[in-house]
């Protein structure tokens, strides 16, 4: 019975319908300039489309998803709220949702907290999505990743395309297609982090920033592009749709970077380097140079390199979450000053990412809190 109650409350997604309406842009992201070169170092090279313009379509396609919605009336869940055996959808809904909230407050206590702040019917859609990720990205790097193929990821994604079209497997997917009836929420960012965990299975270097670029967008500056659609943007804000949608996007590749840079000793335990191999070059360093995790001056000086650039991508995100809604601005600061912190953790650990864990401790952490709390009060700036 849960079964067909769960088809019952999510009625058919119009998302990916609404998507193949709006035509392919040519437009072309900003340009980076990063130590004199553009920050994607590809797009140099290689005159064909580079990540950063490819990703850029995405941006495009969501926001005009995004402008397509304003003025339409959210979906009124009252009147589904028809009782089979004493149950009613409207219970089951507001069940799945109380899940998702409790595995948020489990896995992400501090971004958790951040989402009491927004309104309940926000706060409980950006919790479907966050447990969607979650879930998403434990299928490989959660207990069973041992076991996952390519066609447990077809799989996986085979739900997420019934749950855009209403027909969710289990509870969490209910929350969650129920989140993207009522927001502008497109598939397109959802398949890419799919593809992202694919590329995992296979791939595990990188040649140079244009690569590790769209491996971050897939696995973490698509998070971005699900959240805004939930989150909002300001109604008095005066920047372009696009534009926030960029810093979305940039916030999401930070904090990946920020994850890489992290990780890179226990990344090299599995066997992985998530570095541009042509940057580690020009330093004269290699991989056996990770393997053997020795703190050496050309490390440091590389290591320079990396975080200059990630704070780069922090400093663009930045320009966008004044332009979100006042409510839910505040996690987003939280998080992104919270992240930004783990590069100066990095300093502060001598470059050394091979055998300590840049770290913010807890007073760091509260420290943030209230300062999120004063950007978040904070009026829109004007992002074009
Ligand atoms: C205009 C503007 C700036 C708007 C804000 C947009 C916004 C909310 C951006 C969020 C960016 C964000 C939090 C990205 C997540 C990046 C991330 C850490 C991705 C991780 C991927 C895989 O990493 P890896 O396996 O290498 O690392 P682990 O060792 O596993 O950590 C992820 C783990 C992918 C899965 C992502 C999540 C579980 C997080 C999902 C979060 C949300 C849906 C909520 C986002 C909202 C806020 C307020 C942060
Ligand atoms: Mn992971």
């Amino acid at each position: 019975m849960a079964g067909v109650l769960l088809w019952v409350v999510c009625p058919k997604g119009n998302a990916t319908a609404m998507l193949s309406l709006i035509p392919r842009s040519g437009n072309k992201p900003k340009k980076r300039s990063f130590n004199g070169v553009s920050a994607v170092s590809s797009a140099v090279a290689n005159p064909a489309r580079s990540s950063e313009e490819r990703v850029y379509d995405v941006v495009l396609k969501q926001a005009a998803l995004v402008k397509e919605q304003r003025g339409r009336k959210a979906l009124d869940l009252e009147k589904r709220d028809e009782k089979t055996d004493g149950v009613s959808a409207w219970d089951v809904l507001n069940e799945a949702y109380d899940r998702c909230g409790e595995v948020c407050a489990e896995y992400a206590k501090t971004f958790y907290l951040g989402t009491l702040l927004m309104t309940p019917e926000r706060r409980r859609a950006v919790w479907a999505i966050y447990v969607w990720c979650r879930r998403t990205d434990e299928l490989v790097d959660g207990p069973n990743a041992s076991h996952i193929t390519p066609r447990a990821l077809d799989r996986w994604e085979k739900r997420l395309d019934d749950l855009f079209e209403g027909r969710p497997y289990d509870m969490l997917d209910a929350a969650l297609s129920d989140t993207v009836s009522k927001y502008p929420v497109d598939i397109q960012p959802f398949k890419d982090m799919i593809e992202g965990m694919r590329l995992d299975l296979v791939k595990s270097r990188y040649i140079n920033f244009d690569e590790l670029y769209l491996y971050c967008y897939y696995v973490a500056g698509t998070v971005g592009l699900m959240s805004v659609p939930v989150m909002g943007i300001a109604p008095e804000s005066k920047s372009s749709v696009e534009s926030v949608y960029n810093a979305a996007l940039d916030l999401g590749i930070a904090n990946q970077l920020t994850n890489i840079l992290r990780d890179v000793g226990e990344d090299a335990r599995r066997g992985r380097v998530y570095l541009p191999q042509d940057e580690l070059a020009r330093f004269g360093l290699s991989d056996d140079d990770i393997f053997r995790g020795q703190v050496t001056d050309r490390w440091r000086n590389f290591m320079k390199d990396q975080i200059k650039r990630a704070r780069m991508f922090f400093d663009e995100a930045e320009k966008g979450v004044s332009e979100l809604n006042s409510a839910s601005r505040w996690p987003v600061w939280a998080s992104l000053l919270l992240y930004r912190q783990i590069l100066d953790a990095i300093e502060e650990n001598d470059y050394n990412n091979f055998s300590k864990r840049a770290y913010v401790g807890k007073v760091k952490k509260f420290a943030s809190l209230p300062v999120a709390y004063g950007r978040a009060l904070m009026g829109t700036s004007k992002l074009i």
